[in-house]
């Protein structure tokens, strides 16, 4: 049975552990939020992410003075052209034959645009990966939507297909830049204590990841019929609180160092009254300097780059409210084009390719390696159900193109892994 037969990806073949066979890609597509790139984009920029969002005028306001004060531009879109050709350089090092192709959320290059230019161009299959490693709507639906609706929107529903690689969180290319980014932070905020003559002072590590509203919170990851218990009724919170322990169990492996820790968010938005994940960062850190913390490392672990949230919610709020308390502190980096995590990206495009499969599927935590195809219902929209790709009880995306692009492999001779899952 191929998988490129039209019988059977018609419907996504999927295996009980959410595995889809491999196939034969002919581009990646790097999906990522998009972020204003100079003071007229901002606005714009705002109302698109928020169209249909219920956030009030005045956060948006107060949000609109972050990017203001950076000159209207979000550092998001250089880091991921500085991703998409880490990414190709990687991919030909490797002798693999896949362009890679960029599309974001919320501003240009706009998804709908790049899908089309990837038909013109004479693709047919992309594998996405995006720029989110957590199961959540914000980070894994929205985008399996934004691409169900582009296809639909433009016609090519049926003529493209679109998968995406499994969430990443617990993958060791992910995982590894903060292992020696908190080993590094740890031990220059010791450094800063012991110069100032306090060398024991407790240091606490706080994970910083964005908060999301609690019933975003309670359906990531879930699966209709399949109820799987998470920590703290949430696998967004859980995958981070086990990533987060991964990290620190090899911090203090490899450098000896160790600190107490906890799990805090940044980043809230959405109406007073609902309810969000708590505590805020800057909360946390008042009250753990209130019991006597004298040295604070903060930890981006929901993030891939060094965007606008880390660069103000972190760089400049949470490092001065630590300053305003006399703490010693740092920001570990983002694993950005750091080595490990490129090659981690291009190990998660292998897993799931004909040509260069490999059959290893690490991961650092017990809840993963995740799913590659979403289970049915999995991080619902509570906002109504729209077309999305790459879940088990999908239709958009699933390719049988009528019409091939001259050259593209319809038949590949190359079938005999698709079957081991
Ligand atoms: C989980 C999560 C991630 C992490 C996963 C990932 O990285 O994808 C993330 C990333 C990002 N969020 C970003 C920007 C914004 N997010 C907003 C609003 C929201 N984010 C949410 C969640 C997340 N967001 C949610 C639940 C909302 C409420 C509205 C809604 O329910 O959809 C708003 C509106 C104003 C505000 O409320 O702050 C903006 C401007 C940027 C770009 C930064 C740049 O420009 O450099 C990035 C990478
Ligand atoms: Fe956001």
């Amino acid at each position: 049975m191929s998988p490129l037969d039209p019988q059977t990806t018609a419907v996504n073949p999927v295996t009980e552990a959410g595995r889809m066979a491999p196939k034969n890609y002919d581009a990646v597509l790097l999906a990522s939020f998009g972020g204003p790139e100079g003071q007229d984009d901002v606005i714009p920029f705002l109302r698109n992410v928020t169209r249909g969002r219920g956030i009030p005028d005045e956060r948006l306001e107060e949000v609109s003075h972050h990017y203001r004060a950076n000159g209207g531009i979000s550092p998001i879109n250089q880091q991921n052209r500085e991703l998409k050709a880490a990414l190709e350089a990687e991919l030909a090092a490797r002798g693999i034959e896949l362009p890679v192709l960029w599309g974001n959320r919320n501003w240009a290059p706009y998804i709908p645009e790049t899908l089309q230019d990837a038909y013109d161009a004479g693709h047919r299959r992309l594998l996405m990966v995006t720029t989110s490693a957590y199961s959540c709507y914000s980070s894994c639906r929205q985008y399996r939507e934004d691409i169900g609706m582009a296809l639909t929107e433009t016609g090519l529903d049926g003529r493209l297909e679109v998968d995406k690689v499994r969430q990443y969180f617990d993958h060791p290319g992910f995982v590894e830049p903060f292992i020696e980014g908190t080993a590094a932070g740890l031990a220059e905020v010791r450094a800063k204590l012991t110069e100032a003559g306090t060398p024991d002072a407790p240091v606490q590590i706080l994970f910083a990841t964005h908060s999301i509203p609690t019933r975003d919170a309670e359906a990531a990851g879930r699966s209709e019929g399949e109820p799987r218990e998470f920590e703290d009724g949430s696998a967004y919170v859980a995958q981070h609180l086990a990533t987060a322990a991964a990290v620190m169990e090899r911090v203090t492996e490899e450098s000896g160092l160790t600190a107490d820790w906890s799990l805090v968010y940044q980043s809230r938005s959405g109406a007073p009254h609902v309810p969000w994940l708590e505590p805020d960062i800057n909360d946390a850190i008042e009250e753990l300097a209130g019991k006597g913390t004298k040295g604070i490392v903060i930890v981006p672990l929901g993030f891939v780059s060094d965007h606008m949230e880390v660069v103000w919610d972190l760089d400049t709020e949470a490092l001065e409210t630590c300053a305003n308390l006399g703490l010693a502190a740092t920001r570990v980096p983002t694993p950005g084009t750091h080595r490990k995590f490129v090659n981690g990206l291009v190990d998660l495009i292998s897993e799931r390719t004909l040509a260069n499969n490999i059959s290893d599927r690490p991961a650092l935590t017990g809840l993963g390696p995740w799913y590659d195809v979403c289970r049915p219902g999995c991080c619902a929209n509570f906002r109504g159900e729209k077309p999305t790709i790459a879940g088990a009880d999908t239709t958009v995306g699933t390719g049988h193109d009528p019409y091939p692009a001259a050259g593209s492999a319809t038949s590949s001779g190359q079938s005999g892994e698709a079957a081991q899952l």
